[in-house]
């Protein structure tokens, strides 16, 4: 099956203007059939031998939203203190998460032991699943993106609270918390390039010819 220009067009629009989004959920819900295609597509990452390990635990309800949030804020406030100066006062600005706003939140899981002990590709590198699992988050924040759905990933927050808020056992891996919804539009371009926080590297300066070499530093790197 060969791809067309005007498809090949339309899977790099999706991929240019997907959007981690934060706070302009609408709480129109999210149609069966719309999550039902997100989450095949998500379903349809690659895997290492085959293994798909994730799992997608939907979250509608506002009460496990509300522990959710309270142990992002916890989280939060822990992180402000980790910046200094203009970025802390930048930092205590931004908003980082939509848990409350956005109808649905998606916790994306990896059974490590989905398949046994020996998973083929995963004989030598351990965390093979885990980057199978991310896998399957991008496909579902680019499906996400055609369905005009913003997706925001919210990583600010402790294992032990998901795990508590949406009876996650201990031998299963957290991969991401994920809040979904509809949007009014997308901002042309990531709001932390927009707020001055970080530049988006050129990718000429992210292509190397033979072999690695140090990538010369942004001048946000050398301020630090
Ligand atoms: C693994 C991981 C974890 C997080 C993120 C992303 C990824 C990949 N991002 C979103 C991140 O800030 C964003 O992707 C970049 O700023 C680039 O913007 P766009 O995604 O292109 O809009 C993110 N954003 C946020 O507001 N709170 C968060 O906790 C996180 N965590």
């Amino acid at each position: 099956m060969k791809i067309t220009e005007n498809e090949r067009d339309a899977v790099y629009k999706t991929i240019f203007s997907r959007r981690d989004v934060r706070g302009e959920f609408s709480p129109e819900p999210i149609p069966e059939d719309v999550l039902h295609r997100v989450l095949t597509a998500a379903h349809h990452a690659p895997s290492v031998g085959f293994m798909q390990p994730w799992d997608f635990v939907l979250v509608q309800d506002d009460h496990t939203k509300g522990k959710i949030k309270a142990g992002f804020d916890i989280a939060n406030s822990t992180s402000a203190a980790q910046f200094d100066g203009d970025r802390a006062e930048q930092y205590s600005k931004l908003k980082l998460e939509g848990i409350l706003e956005a109808p649905l939140g998606i916790c994306v899981t990896c059974d490590r032991n989905r398949n046994g002990p020996v998973v083929l590709g995963r004989t030598i590198k351990a965390e093979m699943d885990l980057f199978s699992s991310v896998c399957a988050v991008q496909n579902l924040w680019l499906a996400a993106r055609a369905e005009n759905l913003g997706v925001g990933w919210v990583s600010i927050i402790h294992d032990s609270v998901l795990r508590q808020a949406l009876n996650i056992p201990e031998e299963i891996e957290i991969i991401a918390y994920l809040c979904v919804g509809y949007v009014s539009y997308f901002k042309d371009k990531p709001e932390l390039e927009t707020l001055g926080w970080q530049p988006r590297r050129d990718v000429n300066s992210a292509i190397h010819y033979g072999s690695w070499s140090k990538t010369m530093p942004t001048n946000t790197d050398k301020e630090k």
